[in-house]
């Protein structure tokens, strides 16, 4: 780490899982092992989120959903990072335009859950992001049909990737997506949180709070 920021290699491809991570699950666990094998990533670095704009519950503390999430993946080529606190960017336009500018000669390629690819076109400068970086889309249940059918998807169908060239997402030029059709994992932190088996006493703030 060097400011508090991760460490890359110039021509390295590197995945950037952006979360809550409210907590953090098998379920990211499982797409990130699979973004690493099936895209040919370098590495993935986990951004732990310090809130998602469009939400308008306030997530448990950052620094205890960093912890829990560093004991929950542990692999050598995964990062778990609270680099938009460092950055002090909330928008993911904003956190890719960052690290673009820090990192010029790293490919980074952003990762999703296809529920995100379902409302990306609710994101902020969502046109900017797809244009800026490759994504990949990974299954997820219950939301493959309205990941394809999504604006997004729509817009942006002739950059559409097939899953043959996967492996080269992170040399390509954006916009330029895929969806990885992997083994589906049901894990939620939304499901995590109703069993009571996270934050429960937790100081929760909504993102307003944060700003
Ligand atoms: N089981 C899963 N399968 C595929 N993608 C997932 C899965 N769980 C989370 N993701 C993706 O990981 C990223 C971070 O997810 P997040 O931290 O919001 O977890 P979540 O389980 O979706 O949380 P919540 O239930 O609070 O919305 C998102 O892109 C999301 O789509
Ligand atoms: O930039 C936006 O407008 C935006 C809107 C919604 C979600 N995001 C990002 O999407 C990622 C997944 O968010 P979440 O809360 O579903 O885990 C996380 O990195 C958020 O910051 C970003």
């Amino acid at each position: 780490m060097k400011h508090g920021l991760p460490i890359a290699r110039p021509g390295q491809v590197i995945g950037l899982l952006g979360g809550s991570f409210d907590p953090a699950h098998a379920g990211h666990v499982h797409i990130t092992r699979e973004a690493l094998k099936r895209l040919g990533l370098d590495r993935v670095w986990w951004l732990v989120s310090p809130g998602n704009p469009l939400k308008a519950r306030g997530p448990a503390p950052l620094s205890q959903r960093m912890a829990q999430a560093q004991g929950v993946m542990n692999h050598p080529r995964v990062d778990v990072t609270d680099i938009e606190a460092r950055l002090g960017t909330r928008y993911t336009s904003r956190t890719i335009a960052a690290l673009r500018k820090r990192y010029p000669r790293v490919h980074f390629v952003w990762l999703m859950g296809a529920d995100n690819l379902a409302q990306f076109h609710r994101w902020q400068d969502w046109r900017g992001i797809m244009t800026s970086v490759p994504i990949a889309v990974l299954a997820r249940p219950g939301d493959r049909i309205a990941a394809r059918t999504s604006v997004a998807a729509t817009v942006f169908r002739t950059a559409r990737v097939s899953v043959a060239d996967a492996r080269g997402l992170g040399l390509r030029k954006a916009p330029a997506w895929t969806f990885l059709n992997v083994p589906m994992h049901a894990a939620s932190s939304t499901a995590i949180r109703q069993n009571g088996d996270w934050g429960a006493s937790a100081e929760r703030r909504s993102w307003r709070d944060l700003h």
